[in-house]
């Protein structure tokens, strides 16, 4: 088991080159925001664009669209009922995000099955909420291994097809392999499987219980992933940030909102990068 702490994380996190433009921090492309759930897709893109990525377009729900463009201008937006278009932004994008509040209707289980087939290996595929539900019932053949899977304890039951009781440190080695996945078990003490090791963290707190956190961390993972080495350095620079800016927000909050994680995020990546 390895623990991450802040000195893992640092030299993770670049400087932003002065002959740089949007093109170097990733196209990323976020598939979810339902009717219903509109604010989890909403959450995710206001977290990748607070986390530096370079262009951001979401694929949401018509009627979300407008909600997000006047939240949030500097995302694009599509529908995601246009599958055509749905699928040009998919062969566009470096990373794709598919699962805050996407549902699990038919179109929903559309969009994923096309997504899951249309995905190149060069692309990295983040599969959150709604996605891995959708992944457990279909169990689709996906073409990259540059692959990331969020799960929280109620979706890792559906992943795992086991009792969590039965579950040890190999146990989740032997998923993680199984699922040719980067794996990220959420929880109140989160941890990452990949290639036969365990990461570990100690930031995190209870005030981060809260409606919307995961769509979060999935929107922060997505905006490093077009920034950072590898899908790994993602992932485990992902988690940190969230819970350690959680964290220090905590000290004089009852709950942390994932918006205000949102808002300190150019300022704590700013801080990580000059050092
Ligand atoms: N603002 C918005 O628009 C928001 C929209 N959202 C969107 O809602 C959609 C549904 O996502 P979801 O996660 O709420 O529901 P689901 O997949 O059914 O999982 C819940 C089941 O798992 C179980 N469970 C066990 N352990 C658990 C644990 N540690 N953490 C959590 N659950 C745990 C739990 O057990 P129980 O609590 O009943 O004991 C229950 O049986 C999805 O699209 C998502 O993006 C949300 O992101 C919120 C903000
Ligand atoms: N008690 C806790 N301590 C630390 N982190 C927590 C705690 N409760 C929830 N979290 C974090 O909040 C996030 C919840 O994710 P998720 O359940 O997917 O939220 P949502 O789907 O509502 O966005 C995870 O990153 C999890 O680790
Ligand atoms: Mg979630």
């Amino acid at each position: 088991m390895t623990t991450i702490s802040l000195d893992n994380i640092q030299p993770l996190i670049p400087e932003r080159l002065s002959n740089s433009y949007k093109g170097s921090y990733g196209q990323i492309l976020i598939i979810g925001g339902s009717e219903r759930y509109g604010g989890a897709a909403m959450i995710a893109a206001e977290a990748c664009v607070k986390s530096g990525a370079g262009l951001t377009t979401a694929a949401v729900a018509q009627n979300v669209r407008s909600s997000l463009r006047s939240r949030l201008p500097e995302c694009m937006t599509l529908d995601f009922t246009d599958l055509p278009e749905v699928l040009y932004a998919v062969k566009k994008a470096d990373t794709v995000l598919i699962g805050p509040g996407l549902g699990l209707d038919n179109h929903a289980k559309k969009v994923f099955e096309k997504v899951c087939h249309v995905i190149q290996p060069h692309q990295t595929l983040i599969l959150d909420a709604d996605a891995l539900t959708l992944y457990s019932l279909m169990e689709p053949q996906i073409n990259t291994k540059k692959r990331i899977m969020t799960p929280h304890l109620g979706e890792w039951r559906r992943l795992a097809k086991k009792s969590l009781k039965a579950e040890t440190e190999e146990t989740l080695l032997a998923d993680q392999k199984r699922l040719e996945t980067i794996l990220v078990i959420k929880s109140s003490r989160t941890r990452v499987y990949f290639d036969n090791t365990a990461y570990r963290y100690t930031v995190g707190n209870p005030a981060q219980a809260t409606g919307g956190m995961g769509d979060c961390l999935a929107g922060i993972i997505a905006g490093l992933s077009g920034q950072l080495a590898s899908p790994l350095d993602a992932t485990l620079a992902g988690v940190f940030i969230h819970s350690a800016i959680a964290d220090d927000l905590a000290k004089k909050r009852y709950v942390v909102l994932p918006t205000e994680i949102i808002n300190t995020l150019p300022f704590y990546l700013k801080s990580l990068s000059l050092n």
